[in-house]
């Protein structure tokens, strides 16, 4: 019998890449928008923190087992952020478009060997909302800014994330190419072996 795990996210485009590779595991993955629970404050200030807290909002709404992904990018040339604020980097109602205008006329004028950064994700599974012992796995993904955007796929900064080794952006790939280099595919492959162990055990 498939166990149902929820999936702490108001986020289309982080769904569809987590559902895809979780798909291996005999698991219902359930969106948290299924279950009405709405969007949580995050006050941490670390990606750990805000992973945990949106997790266990979710558990504790659902009563089930829930897993969150909190994620950024981080910008050499502007000393790491917008790091954990990256959906908010142009305003709390910001849009991912917003974002990236802010993003390009923040680094207007820097050279392109300058211009290097990462994506960084966080992936939280807890068993419950009171769960002491959360299985936390992280993920990173280095490439530059460019400075215009490309391509329609992804979600959040991926039409301006250079990925060198494919001489596109994030946005110009595939979902199966974008879950092999991301930040996030690497945070699920870890997820993916403790988990099945995890489920393996609890459902006997
Ligand atoms: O693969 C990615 N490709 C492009 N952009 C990305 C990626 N991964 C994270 N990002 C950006 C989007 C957003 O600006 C921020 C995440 O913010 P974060 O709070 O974790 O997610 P969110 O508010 O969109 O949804 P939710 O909190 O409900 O999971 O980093
Ligand atoms: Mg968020």
């Amino acid at each position: 019998m498939s166990r149902k795990i929820v999936l702490a996210t108001g986020n289309k485009g982080k769904v569809a890449e987590l559902s895809q590779l979780l798909t291996p595991l005999n698991i219902h993955i359930v969106p948290q928008s299924e279950f009405n629970v709405s969007e949580v404050a995050e006050t941490g200030t670390t990606f750990v923190e805000n992973a945990i807290i949106k997790a266990r909002y979710a558990a504790k709404i659902t009563g089930l087992p829930a897993i969150a992904d909190d994620s950024g990018l981080a910008v050499d040339a502007l000393g790491g952020a917008p790091g954990v604020y990256s959906a908010r980097y142009a305003g709390s109602n910001a849009t991912d478009s917003d974002n990236i205008d802010k993003l390009l006329h923040s680094l207007s004028g820097i050279a392109p060997v300058k211009r290097q950064a990462r994506f960084l994700c966080v992936l939280v599974y807890m068993r419950s909302s009171e769960d002491p012992t959360p299985i936390i796995c992280q993920g990173e993904w280095h490439g530059e800014i460019t400075v215009e955007r490309s391509g329609e796929s992804g979600f959040g900064y991926d039409p301006v994330f250079w990925v060198a080794q494919k001489k596109c952006t994030s946005a110009q790939l595939t979902k199966e190419q974008k879950n092999a280099l991301s930040h996030r595919g690497k945070a699920l492959q870890q997820l993916l072996v403790k988990l099945s162990d995890n489920v393996e055990k609890a459902g006997e």
